[in-house]
């Protein structure tokens, strides 16, 4: 097995004297950036002026400009969304380096060489395993969401105990972190977000919706059995794997399982997983994204609409109105682009 790395590994000792800047406050922003001030780390947070600042100001934390943040800062967590990174980073963050180590949460702009980094900064990425959100609410409940770190540069010889230290401040110790590369964090991050976790799953969700409700029965039941129940059944896989899970339901749901599970996930969608990941390695997904976001995102835009009309949606809305405990991240926290 990988070695993994807990608090045991790691000391808050590296931020005794320096100062963290978190730049954007959304959702891994606010989470890593009230994480470590709970950890006794020193955080200011670089902004433009909105919401976010207005937030980040509310919650306490004293708030810059990107430039002045960086300016003032020993180490710089890049905190943006992936597409707007290269153009605050050569404006704003690049002016204003000396020898500050450079950080992020994802590969993507280095990996891709959207982001050329100085010779003179450590180069590192802490990527959280879980939505922001998620990460914060963990934290609060003494728990933590798992990490990747990869060391890209290391000139000060302390990148290591940098990614270490700053995983243990988010919480992210408790839970387990693994050491990785750039290129792996990209490329099985995009993977996993495109096959698996939000497309593929959004796929197959409004795919067994629409067959229910297309077949004539209600979509109130639809949104019950496809979308609402899917939070239970992940959450035993969470707690105990997929043995955990098929312990928990009826051994009718069991036989359903192990032979339906292989008449919709076919051959050939892994044959189609396999081609996605390919076109993650050629850079042919993060060419397509990029020209996407010089056009003013015409697609995405055109899609984002489209999807949020989606009969699921709407019933989904309406039944989660009558459900109080059902926690949505979305009412405390409107902040963030919401894009990812
Ligand atoms: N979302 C997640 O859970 C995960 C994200 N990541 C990575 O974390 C990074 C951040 O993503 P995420 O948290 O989703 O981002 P969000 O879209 O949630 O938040 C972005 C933040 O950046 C601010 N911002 C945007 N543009 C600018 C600008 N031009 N100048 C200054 N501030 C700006 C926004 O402020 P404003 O209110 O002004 O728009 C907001 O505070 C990315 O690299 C992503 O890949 C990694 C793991 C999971
Ligand atoms: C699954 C989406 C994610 O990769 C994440 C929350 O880890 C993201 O980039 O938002």
């Amino acid at each position: 097995m990988a070695k993994m790395y807990y608090n045991g590994d790691a000391s808050l000792g590296y931020f005794e004297g320096k100062t963290v800047a978190v730049i954007g406050y959304g959702s891994q922003g606010h989470a890593h950036a009230l994480n470590m001030k709970d950890s006794g780390v020193n955080v200011i947070i670089g902004l433009r002026q909105g919401k976010s600042w207005d937030k980040a100001a509310e919650d306490g934390f004293d708030v810059y400009s990107v430039g002045e943040a960086t300016a003032k800062a020993d180490v710089v967590m890049i905190l943006l969304p992936d597409e707007q990174q290269t153009k605050v980073y050569n404006e704003e963050i690049k002016p204003n380096l000396t020898s500050q180590a450079l950080m992020f949460a994802h590969g993507f702009n280095i990996h891709f060489s959207q982001i050329v980094p100085p010779s003179s900064s450590d180069v590192l990425l802490v990527a959280p395993k879980g939505p922001g959100h998620l990460v914060r609410r963990t934290f609060e409940q003494e728990a933590g969401v798992p990490a990747l770190f990869a060391i890209y540069q290391d000139v000060t010889g302390e990148a290591r105990e940098l990614a270490l230290a700053y995983a243990k401040a988010i919480g992210a110790l408790r839970a387990g972190a693994l050491e990785t590369t750039f290129k792996e964090e990209t490329e099985t991050d995009l993977f996993g977000e495109q096959a698996v976790l939000c497309g593929g799953l959004t796929a197959l969700v409004k795919a067994g919706f629409e067959t229910l409700v297309e077949a004539g029965y209600q979509p109130e039941l639809a949104y019950f059995e496809c979308l609402h129940e899917l939070k239970l059944i992940v959450d035993l896989m969470y707690e105990d794997g997929m043995a955990g899970m098929r312990y928990s339901i009826s051994d009718t749901a069991q036989w359903g399982d192990f032979v339906t599970g292989p008449r919709i996930v076919t051959e050939d969608v892994k044959k189609e997983m396999k081609a996605v990941l390919t076109d993650i390695q050629e850079g042919k997904f993060a060419k397509g994204w990029i020209l996407e976001n010089q056009a003013n995102r015409p697609v995405f835009n055109a899609i984002n609409a489209r999807e949020s009309e989606h009969l699921i949606e709407t019933v989904g809305k309406e039944l989660r109105s009558m459900m109080p405990f059902v926690k949505s991240s979305r009412k405390k926290e409107v902040v963030g682009s919401g894009q990812k």
